[in-house]
C-alpha cells in the first residue's frame, strides 16, 4: 500500500485538489482508462491489477459494466507541484442515470470519453448534457486510439463540434495501452479547477454513494463542501437529524485508507456502524453533529422505481428465503423496493420495484446467484395512475390493482428518448417508434451521416424490447437514452386471461386497446399449448372486463366407456354415454385445472411474444 502524503491527509489544500468524472456511453472504455491512470499514478501496481479494478463485484466483473460508483484518490505531480487527484469512476447503462448525476455533483471536471472507432452515442450526449448542466469543465478525450478501425480524424472534428472546442483540444488516448494517459491527468490538473468552500463554515458534506459491507457496515462516500470532518466526532444527517458516531473516515487508494479527516473539497469516505443504506441516503447532507449547517446542499434527484414485476420462489418454501435475501439486498441497493404479494397461480411471492429492466435482472441474478434461489418473474409493468369519475385516483403497480367500475382516464408514464443512428437508418427508427406510439419531436444532423432523433415515447412501449428491436433494425448501430417525462392520457385496458371461467391473477396485463385483441388471442394461443388436455373441456379466454376477446378450447380425453361393452344392445351404450357425461359435466363444476408450473414460466417469458408486451400492432 502507498505511503504517499497526499493520500492520507491531514487536509489537503483545495488549491493541489482537482475532482473529476470519466462519462462515457457504455463500453467506451471508462474502467479501463481508470485501471491505466490507477496504474500511472502508481496507486496500484500493475502485477496487482486485476482486469477492471474499480469494478468490484463479481458480476460486475462477469457482465464488464459498472454497477456502482468508485472514487479513488490519485498522486499527481506537475511542474514540481503535487497535486491530489480524485476520480469518481461513473456507471454509463440508461437504469443507473441517477448514479451518474450524483457522482456528477462531487466533481468539477469531466473526462469525455468517447470511442475512437465508435464515435458519439446517446449516452454520451445525456452524459454531456448533465456535466453542463452541473457546470463541469468538460475534457474531450478519444479513446482506444491502438484500435485498428479507429478513425480519430474524423471523431475528434464531430467531438469538436459538439462541445464547440477546437480540434487540436481533443485528446487522444487508449486505456489499453497507457498512449496519452499522462497528457491527460496533465490537463486534468490544468484545465479543472479547484473545489472552493469555506473552511470555516459549518460541515456540509454531500453523500453521492453509499455501499453495504457485510463486515463494515455502511460505507457511505462523501464530499466535503464546507468546514471539515474529523474522526471520533458526531455528525448528523441533515434531512432526518439522527445523529450517528464517526468510527473511521478516509479515502479510497486503491483499498479503504483511513485519514486523520476530510477538508474542504475532499472526496472520501466514512463509516458510522450504521446497518442501512437507507439511514445514509444518497443525496443527503452530513453535518456536525455540535454546530450544524443551517441549509442542506441538497440538488439530488432520489431513484424511483419505474419497472415492476412480481417474484416468486419455484419452490414455495423458499419463500423466506427469498424474504430474507430481499432485505439484504436492500441493505446495498437503495433503488430496490419490495412489498409482499401473494397470486394464485404462484403462491407467495414480492412485487419488486426496479429502475429498469436491466436493473430488473441484476437484482434477479443476485438473488439467484448469492442466495442459491431459483425464481420466476411475472411480465414487467410500468406504474399506472388510474382515475376514477367520482374523482378517486388510484395508482396502479400490478395489474391485479387495476380497478373495474367506472374510469375515467388512465395515465401512464412517458419519457423523452434520444436516439442516434446513421442517416440511413432514420426510416427503420421512424417505422419502429411508430408502431411503439412514439410521437417525433426534432432531428439534429451532429456531422454528414450521423442523425439525433428526438421522441416522446410511453416507456412501457420502451422497457421491454424496444432497445433489442432498435439494435435489430439498425444493424446494431444506433443507440437510445431515455428521460421521465411526465405522464399521459392513454386508452389503456386491462386484459385478463380466464381459465375454467377463473381469472389467473398471473396472466393479467394492461395493455394498449389496440393492442389488446393481440394480447389475447396470443396469451390464449401460448396457454392452450402448453396445458395438458384433462378430463373435461377447459376453456380459454381472454377479456376485458365482462367481454371476451378470444378463446380456445382444450378438448377433453375422451375416456372409452365403451369399450367393454362389445356388441349390446343401443340403449345399454346409451345409458353409458349419459352417465359418463353427468360425471363430466360434475367435473366441470368442481374440477380444477391442472397447470403445470412450467406452463407459467413459458406464458410469462417475455423473449418470444411481441404482443404479450402489450406492443401495438
Ligand atoms: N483496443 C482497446 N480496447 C479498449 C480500450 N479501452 C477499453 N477497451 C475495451 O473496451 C471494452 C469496454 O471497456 P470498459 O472499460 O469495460 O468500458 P466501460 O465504459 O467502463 O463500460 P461500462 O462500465 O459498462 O460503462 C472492453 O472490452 C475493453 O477491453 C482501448 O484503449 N483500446
Amino acid at each position: 500500500m502507498t505511503t504517499d502524503p497526499r493520500i492520507v491527509p491531514a487536509a489537503t489544500a483545495p488549491e493541489l485538489l482537482r475532482n473529476f468524472c470519466i462519462i462515457a456511453h457504455i463500453d467506451h472504455g471508462k474502467s479501463t482508462l481508470a485501471d491505466r491512470m490507477l496504474g500511472i499514478t502508481g496507486v496500484l501496481e500493475e502485477r496487482l491489477q486485476k482486469a477492471q479494478y474499480l469494478d468490484r463485484m463479481d458480476i460486475e466483473r462477469e457482465r464488464g459494466i459498472t454497477i456502482k460508483s468508485q472514487a479513488v484518490r490519485m498522486p499527481w505531480d506537475v511542474e514540481g507541484s503535487p497535486f491530489a487527484l480524485n476520480m469518481i469512476d461513473t456507471p454509463g447503462h440508461v437504469d443507473f442515470t441517477y448514479e451518474v448525476s450524483r457522482s456528477l455533483a462531487a466533481c468539477e471536471g469531466a473526462v469525455l470519453l468517447v470511442d475512437a472507432a465508435q464515435g458519439i452515442e446517446a449516452q454520451t450526449l445525456a452524459n454531456l448534457y448533465l456535466a453542463m448542466e452541473n457546470d463541469l469543465t468538460i475534457i474531450p478525450v478519444l479513446n482506444k486510439i491502438d484500435l485498428p478501425s479507429a478513425d480519430p480524424d474524423r471523431y475528434a472534428a464531430e467531438l469538436a463540434q459538439l462541445i464547440g472546442c477546437d480540434v487540436d483540444d481533443v485528446l487522444r488516448v487508449s486505456g489499453k495501452t497507457g498512449e496519452g494517459v499522462p497528457e491527460l491527468l496533465d490537463r486534468v490538473v490544468r484545465d479543472i479547477p479547484h473545489p472552493v468552500g469555506d473552511a470555516d463554515a459549518p460541515t456540509r458534506a454531500m453523500i453521492f454513494d453509499s455501499v453495504y459491507d457485510s463486515y463494515r457496515g455502511v460505507v457511505t462516500y462523501v464530499r466535503v463542501v464546507d468546514g471539515d470532518l474529523k474522526p471520533r466526532e458526531k455528525i448528523a444527517m441533515m434531512s432526518t437529524l439522527a445523529t450517528h458516531d464517526l468510527l473511521e473516515i478516509g479515502v479510497i487508494s486503491p483499498e479503504p485508507t483511513p485519514t486523520k479527516g476530510l477538508g474542504v473539497g475532499e472526496v472520501g469516505y466514512l463509516i458510522t456502524g450504521v446497518k442501512d443504506v437507507r439511514l445514509s441516503k444518497v443525496g443527503d447532507t452530513v453535518t456536525r453533529a455540535k454546530g450544524r449547517a443551517e441549509t442542506s446542499l441538497g440538488g439530488y434527484r432520489d431513484p424511483r422505481p419505474m419497472v415492476y414485476s412480481g417474484l416468486f420462489p419455484l419452490d414455495g418454501s423458499d419463500f423466506p428465503v427469498l424474504r430474507d435475501a430481499l432485505d439484504k439486498l436492500q441493505l446495498n441497493d437503495a433503488a430496490l423496493v419490495y412489498e409482499p404479494e401473494s397470486s394464485v397461480a404462484l403462491g407467495f411471492g414480492f412485487r419488486c420495484g426496479y429502475l429498469g429492466l436491466l436493473h430488473l435482472e441484476i437484482v434477479r441474478d443476485r438473488l439467484e446467484r448469492e442466495f442459491n434461489l431459483d425464481l420466476i418473474s411475472t411480465a414487467p409493468n410500468v406504474v399506472y395512475t388510474v382515475k376514477m369519475e367520482d374523482g378517486k385516483e388510484i395508482t396502479v403497480t400490478n395489474p391485479s390493482e387495476f380497478p373495474g367500475g367506472k374510469i375515467a382516464e388512465v395515465r401512464e408514464p412517458i419519457v423523452k428518448a434520444t436516439i442516434l443512428v446513421p442517416s440511413e437508418f432514420i426510416g427503420s427508427v421512424m417505422e419502429l417508434c411508430q408502431e411503439r406510439r412514439g410521437q417525433m419531436g426534432t432531428m439534429n444532423y451532429i456531422s454528414e451521416t450521423r442523425v439525433e432523433m428526438h421522441y416522446t415515447l410511453p416507456l412501457a412501449e420502451i422497457v421491454f424490447d424496444f432497445f433489442d428491436q432498435l439494435k435489430s433494425r439498425t444493424k446494431g448501430y444506433a443507440s437510445l437514452d431515455y428521460e421521465p417525462a411526465g405522464d399521459e392520457a392513454a386508452d389503456l385496458v386491462k386484459v385478463d386471461i380466464l381459465l375454467q371461467s377463473e381469472q389467473v391473477d398471473a396472466f393479467s396485463a394492461i395493455v394498449h386497446k389496440d393492442a389488446a385483441y393481440a394480447y389475447g388471442v396470443s396469451m390464449v394461443g401460448k396457454l392452450k399449448d402448453l396445458i395438458d388436455r384433462q378430463q373435461f373441456e377447459v376453456p380459454i379466454q381472454a377479456a376485458i372486463g365482462a367481454r371476451i376477446i378470444a378463446r380456445e378450447t382444450i378438448r377433453a380425453i375422451r375416456k372409452d366407456v365403451l369399450a367393454k361393452c362389445y356388441g349390446g344392445d343401443i340403449s345399454r351404450k346409451r345409458k353409458l354415454l349419459e352417465k359418463q357425461k353427468a360425471g363430466k359435466k360434475r367435473m366441470k363444476n368442481i374440477g380444477s385445472v391442472e397447470v403445470p408450473p412450467e406452463a407459467f414460466i413459458a406464458a410469462l417469458s417475455t423473449s418470444d411474444d411481441s404482443a404479450a408486451k402489450g406492443k401495438k400492432k
